[in-house]
């Protein structure tokens, strides 16, 4: 026995190699007067080529692998083996690292392998002992594994993989042995470049693997795909799951392997996610638990697998499309590793592909972007992803397609794959799949969207960021990428809230200026997502304020106000740093004009006002799309401003808006016609100049009635129009009015006196404005503006408040909640005035605003404190329990939920305020759907259902806590 296969048998066990070509390769590297390129799928046992050697040898030998988790998987094997190994990584305890580097530093150190990641190995930290190692020449071998990575055609390029060149050249006399097993002909060149490789010696294994059997399935085609997917496991675990072998279910995001792990246990086979959202300790569990086959599926982002080594896996299932021939070679290749029989199969859809062509070119453009070049290499991941696709939807064998893809010969497969098994099932299929595609339309469509069809860019590819995860999850390196990912995860988020407000994804190309565009900088993009046509818009409103209030101190001196406001605007624009920024400061502006203006305008004559608030009206309309915070505010407060006379600023601060209240109060019966709200003229789209209280009793327009006693109805006024009188009749049976919204409750938010305005924010964030939706919610009641217009003002101000608020209705923060949020001030202020229905209808007319000192006072206390409320509605008078009878809103849901669940929050029970957030509006929703609960009824349910939940679980770290709970618990 030669001293190599003694050394085979006592280090690892082993009688023989694997492989001719692993004896060779291990011969190779011995040797040492060679680089060596070992290309062996995996589980050929590629690491043996160094391992070995590295024993072998005197000296040490330098390991660079990707991650760390694959580093510790690898050193845990080979402490195992009493292999002299270790890593420095970043979560090295601080002890241990310098007992490694003690012993490195030592005359004669005992360790022989020592892993590390290319980030280290070029961190400044590292250089002294590297240098150390070099200089007393104890550097055996480098072992660059997964030197795929090194190659930017390759499918898993790592930027610092490129830095090992530079190591390269600096250990000069150090035989290098690149392993991968995955690269096709030009990615081994690449690598041979960038490693410097001199004239390796290259073993490789053909890539074809006779005992995987690969299939596709459209998974489109499926009456119900998990049925399926559990029928396929059964077969591949061979009818009996525990003890048979194992499978791995490839997902890309995190929610849907919760999902899938879900179902399948559900439907009989027990599985667990793994995947990076879980807390360290379940997904070690999930892995243990899987590795020690107690769980025989583990359903995992890709993240999992490498550096598992279980021989027994029967299946790999990829339940969504991997990105890459290459990738899905490597990640399929994890079964079979025993050489038993096992199977690979992909569950595709076109939709799936559609959404990861999308997110590959996406992430080009956005390196693209930041290098501010193209790059040939950046055509790679498509050709690799079409390749990927090819592979689903061709009709030929899947062995011949990875072999020449890895520029193999055509293998025999001998019926190893579906196609060669049956040709003709895999054509039946291809027609049935190109038939519903037919029936479905193409899946592929330029801007696909939500909420049912896919919005690639509204939700980063899905609600729970489908396809981010992927990448994100993909080199799970925690070493120097936390700052990057925060920044990612920043980025997106950011984008993500602003195209919630757009709800407009299709302004994504910039359409340069017209010619006579009298933008400065016009053509600039330095804004993303800013269009020209939004700054024009802008410009017309500071041109329109300009005009309108030459009273402002800022104008006043000013003889062209077109100049002045391309200034303006052009001065905001360069202060800017998002789309949203701007044009919040375009408001800003505006109000800020305005204001200055206000004192003037208010000793102005009465047309002089209306006029303002005319102008106001035109600064109304959505900015192209775009709906900030701010100006979701402002075209909430518009209203307002309509009803209260003095206080139409396009945008107010909840300071404003308290003096303008005030000074309402104090001066009510200063203006003697009712400025007509906006409402109509966003409806028709045209910007009148003027509106006054001449509107008509006979006026026949809904939206005019409703606008008139808007105004009427939140001004004190002394004379009622016949409208107003008849719509003060129409209030006196509240009772009626809330039976008529109560069921409207999926899109209206009824408040006390019946007042309605909301929407879901699903559906609001598909509108493009939030404006007409409101416009139509209002025209179906007349009835409910007394309490709107002076609520606004309060909720305007509590949203500066409160901060509950916003804890209250938003999970993210957006404006779309923002105003929902309004809605809750809206609600809570009706109660607010202390005014129950049979009050208002003693009172025989809508109540007048009270003294907004009074309101401020009261809704501060009451508004966003639902038990306050319920006090209310408890003690007020005698009807409490008939309103109490009402079905709730989602609002009103939303309202319980967060006050039962506030406690939990406190305590700590939440790991994020996110996922409360989300927690307390997934219960609303639950609470509502389909059901007319009062309060009471709704109140209980959240308890018991709070309760039940908390009872299960310690703490809710994850959205997936709560999925099963509409199932189980409702
Ligand atoms: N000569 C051998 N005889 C028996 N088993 C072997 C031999 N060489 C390696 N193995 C085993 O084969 C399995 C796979 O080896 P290894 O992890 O090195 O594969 P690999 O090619 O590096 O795979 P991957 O691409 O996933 O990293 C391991 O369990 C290893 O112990
Ligand atoms: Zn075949």
């Amino acid at each position: 026995m030669s001293a190599v296969h003694r050394a085979l048998k006592e280090h690892f066990g082993f009688d023989q190699f694997r492989s001719q070509q692993q004896e060779d390769a291990v011969t190779a590297v011995l040797k040492g007067d060679r680089d060596v390129f070992v290309l062996m799928p995996t589980g050929a046992g590629k690491s043996l080529c160094y391992q070995l050697p590295a024993l072998l040898a005197s000296g040490i030998t330098l390991v660079i692998s990707p991650l760390i988790a694959l580093i510790q998987d690898q050193v845990e094997h080979l402490k195992a083996l009493n292999v002299p190994a270790r890593s420095i990584n970043s979560k090295l305890p601080s002890a241990e690292r310098r007992q490694i580097l003690a012993d490195l530093e030592s005359e004669s150190p005992r360790l022989k392998l020592l892993y590390i990641t290319p980030e280290m190995v070029a961190s400044p930290s590292f250089q002294p002992c590297l240098s150390s190692l070099c200089a007393r020449g104890l550097l055996a071998y480098l072992a660059v594994d997964e030197a795929h990575c090194v190659s930017q055609w390759g499918h898993d390029f790592r930027p610092d993989y490129l830095k090992l060149g530079n190591l390269r050249s600096r250990l000069q006399g150090v035989p290098c042995v690149a392993l991968t097993a995955t690269a096709p002909k030009r990615v081994q060149e690449d690598i041979e470049r960038s490693l410097k490789l001199r004239s390796p010696l290259v073993f490789a294994i053909p890539v074809f693997r006779k005992n995987l059997k690969y299939d596709v399935i459209f998974r489109d085609l499926l009456p119900d795909p998990y049925v399926h997917l559990l029928a396929f496991a059964k077969e591949a675990l061979g009818g009996n799951t525990a003890e048979k072998g194992c499978g791995i279910v490839y997902c890309r995001t995190r929610e849907s392997c919760e999902e899938v792990a879900h179902k399948l246990t559900k439907l009989g086979i027990p599985a667990k996610p793994y995947h990076a959202g879980l807390k360290v300790g379940d997904r070690n569990e999930s892995q243990t638990d899987w590795m020690a086959d107690k769980v025989p599926v583990i359903v995992a982002t890709i993240s999992f697998g490498m550096g598992v080594d279980k021989a027994n896996v029967r299946f790999v299932v990829h339940w969504n499309l991997a990105k890459s021939l290459a990738s899905y070679y490597q990640e399929s290749g994890r079964a079979g590793r025993d050489g038993l029989p096992s199977s690979c199969r992909i569950y595709y859809s076109p939709k799936d592909r559609d959404q990861l062509n999308f997110l590959i070119r996406k992430e080009i453009a956005r390196k693209q972007e930041k290098r501010g070049s193209e790059n040939e290499k950046d055509k790679s991941p498509i050709l690799d992803f079409e390749a990927m696709v090819a592979f689903c939807e061709q009709e030929g064998c899947r062995h011949a397609t990875i072999s020449q893809f890895f520029g193999n010969q055509k293998p025999n497969c001998a019926g190893a794959c579906d196609f060669c098994r049956d040709p003709r099932l895999v054509r039946a299929q291809l027609a049935r799949a190109a038939a519903l595609s037919t029936r479905t339309g193409p899946a592929q469509s330029a801007e696909p969207r939500g909420p049912f069809g896919f919005d690639p860019e509204l939700y980063a590819g899905g609600r729970k960021g489908y396809g981010i995860e992927r990448c994100d999850e993909e080199w799970g390196n925690e070493e120097d990428d936390s700052e990057k990912r925060k920044k990612e995860f920043g980025d997106i988020f950011r984008k993500q809230m602003s195209m919630r407000r757009t709800s407009d994804v299709a302004k994504e190309t910039f359409v340069p200026p017209d010619a006579d565009c009298m933008l400065r900088d016009a053509s600039s993009q330095r804004i993303p997502r800013l269009t020209v046509k939004s700054r024009e818009h802008c410009l017309s409103l500071l041109q329109e304020c300009l005009t309108n209030h030459r009273g402002a101190a800022e104008i006043s001196h000013s003889s062209d106000t077109l100049d002045q406001a391309v200034e303006i605007e052009h001065e905001i624009f360069r202060g800017s740093k998002s789309a949203n920024l701007y044009k919040a400061s375009v408001l800003k502006r505006v109000s800020e004009m305005k204001k200055s203006a206000a004192a003037s305008v208010a000793e102005e004559k009465q047309s002089e006002s209306n006029e303002e608030t005319a102008t106001c009206s035109s600064s109304s309309q959505p900015l192209d799309g775009f709906t900030s915070a701010s100006q979701v505010y402002s075209l909430k407060r518009k209203r307002v401003g309509a009803g209260f006379r003095g206080s139409s600023s396009l945008f107010q601060t909840a300071g404003d808006l308290l003096k303008n209240s005030q000074k309402e109060t104090l001066a009510t019966d200063k203006t003697p016609g009712d400025p007509i709200c906006e409402e109509e003229e966003v409806e028709t789209g045209k910007t009148p100049k003027m509106k006054s209280s001449k509107t008509t009793p006979a006026d026949s327009s809904p939206i005019k009635a409703k606008t008139s006693t808007t105004s009427s109805l939140s001004s004190p006024s002394k004379r009622l129009t016949k409208k107003q009188q008849k719509l003060a009749e129409a209030a006196k049976d509240m009772r009626r009015i809330s039976q008529y919204f109560g069921k409207k409750q999926v899109d209206t938010t009824q408040t006390k006196a019946g007042s309605v305005i909301s929407e879901p924010e699903e559906e609001r964030s598909q509108n493009h404005s939030p404006l007409p939706n409101h416009t139509d919610l209002i025209t179906k009641n007349s009835t409910s503006t007394d309490v709107e217009s002076v609520s606004e003002n309060v909720t305007a101000v509590l949203l500066q408040k409160s901060p509950s608020a916003e804890e209250t209705a938003s999970r993210d923060g957006t404006p779309v909640n923002t105003e929902i949020t309004a809605v809750q001030g809206e609600t809570h202020e009706s109660d607010a005035h202390g005014k129950s229905p049979k009050q208002s209808h003693e009172n025989g007319s809508p109540s007048p605003p009270a003294k907004r000192s009074h309101v401020m006072k009261d809704t501060k206390r009451v508004t966003f404190d639902p038990v306050v409320q319920e006090t209310q509605f408890d003690t007020v008078n005698g009807d409490a329990a008939e309103i109490s009878q009402k079905p709730v809103t989602l609002k009103e849901a939303a309202d319980i939920v967060v006050r039962c669940l506030d406690p939990f929050y406190k305590k700590g029970k939440f790991a994020t305020k996110d996922l409360f957030k989300s927690f307390a509006r997934f219960l609303s929703h639950l609470l509502t759907e389909g059901k007319t609960a009062n309060r009471g009824q709704v109140k209980m349910e959240a308890k018991s259902l709070i309760k039940g939940f908390f009872s299960r679980i310690q703490r809710c770290e994850s959205e997936t806590d709560w999925r099963h709970l509409k199932v189980e618990d409702r």
